[in-house]
């Protein structure tokens, strides 16, 4: 039985939750939170303060990092890495390699395993994109994201002072979506494939204007986009954007010989952006003890995990049953 430890209780941490207990070869021992945690309620596992984190660390095989990427995961990661073998989502595609270098150290020094930027975009998608060009080394990947709600966009936008909650919707643009699909010969840029859109509640009196200055000129969230920011009630926020819907699509088109085309397509449609990225992460964790049970240690990416790794099936399972 793998012991699984949860960092952080949001969106994303109660998705893990979800997955832990769809998953045989898991139990959820113990939640992790920065908050008082009598006032933190789960479905049932004990909740502890980050504070207490080394006395759990003979108890859990693996720790999900389920903080935000915009602030949280890049001391979280490092910090966790120097007690367990941890996975994050960690997904400020920018500063992956920074995180990568601080993580590495943390977990070389404590000889854990830390798999970072797991979840689908980085994640599974990352994978499409390399398997995609392995396999069709002539060729071009493509990248679309929703209609729907990004959590670390939404994550960054809570984090702005002034800012009580947030939604961001991110959106293809659909003439840029339909010259793809039809073989144009379109320049993709950041601006010209998917657009922002903002829901924010701020505090009374909050300067509205500074919000949205600080909103359109993020780095590596939104200033290379076309963003628009609405804002609105807690009441409204609830009622009308309760979800958290998303998907996508990795597209690789190539040639295998002159006038030969192939297409390698991998779409995702989620009613849930937190409960699926909480699956991908669960069984990433799953990983994690892989690798480390095989004398691992230090920081790894998806590109480092095999599919037999991820899965719970044993390798002669799958050999007689997936091939
Ligand atoms: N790679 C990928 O494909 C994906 C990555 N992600 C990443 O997951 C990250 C987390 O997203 P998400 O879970 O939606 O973010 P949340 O804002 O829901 O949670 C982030 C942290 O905020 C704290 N928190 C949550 N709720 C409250 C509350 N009511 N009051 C006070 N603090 C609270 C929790 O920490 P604590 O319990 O310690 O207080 C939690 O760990 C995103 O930033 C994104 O980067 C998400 C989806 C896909
Ligand atoms: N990391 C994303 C997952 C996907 C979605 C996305 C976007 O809408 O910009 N980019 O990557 C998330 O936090 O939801």
């Amino acid at each position: 039985m793998i012991r699984v430890a949860i960092n952080g209780y949001g969106n994303l941490g109660r998705g893990a939750e979800q997955a832990i207990a769809k998953n045989e070869d898991m139990e959820l021992v113990v939640v992790f939170t920065r908050r008082d945690p009598a006032t933190v309620t789960t479905q049932g596992a004990p909740v502890a303060h980050v504070d207490d984190m080394p006395a759990w660390a003979d108890k859990v095989d693996v720790c999900l990092n389920c903080g935000g990427s915009a602030t949280d995961l890049i001391e979280q990661t490092p910090a966790a890495a120097a007690l367990f073998n941890t996975v994050d989502s960690f997904d400020t595609h920018a500063r992956i390699p920074e995180h990568f270098a601080a993580v590495d150290a943390a977990a070389k020094a404590s000889g854990h395993v830390a798999l970072i930027s797991t979840g689908w975009d980085p994640g599974l998608f990352s994978m499409l994109r390399v398997l995609g060009e392995a396999v069709l080394p002539d060729g071009a990947t493509t990248t679309f994201w929703g209609p729907g709600v990004s959590q670390g966009h939404s994550d960054a936008l809570r984090r702005i002072d002034g800012v009580v909650d947030a939604k961001q919707y991110t959106r293809p643009v659909e003439a840029t979506v339909a010259a793809v699909k039809a073989g144009d010969d379109v320049e993709l840029t950041t601006r010209s494939m998917h657009t922002r859109e903002c829901y924010v509640v701020a505090e009374e009196g909050a300067d509205l204007a500074r919000i949205e200055r600080e909103i359109k000129e993020m780095p590596n969230y939104f200033a290379d986009y076309d963003t628009t920011v609405n804002f609105i009630t807690a009441e409204e926020l609830a009622a009308e954007h309760a979800g958290i819907p998303h998907g996508g699509t990795v597209v690789r088109r190539g040639h295998t010989s002159d006038g030969v085309a192939e297409t390698v397509n991998f779409e995702l449609q989620l009613d849930s952006n937190p409960e699926f990225t909480g699956s991908v992460v669960a069984a990433m964790g799953r990983a994690a003890v892989r690798l480390a049970a095989r004398g691992e240690s230090g920081a790894r990416t998806v590109f480092d995990v095999t599919l037999a790794d991820l899965s719970a099936k044993t390798s002669q399972d799958l050999r007689a049953h997936y091939l």
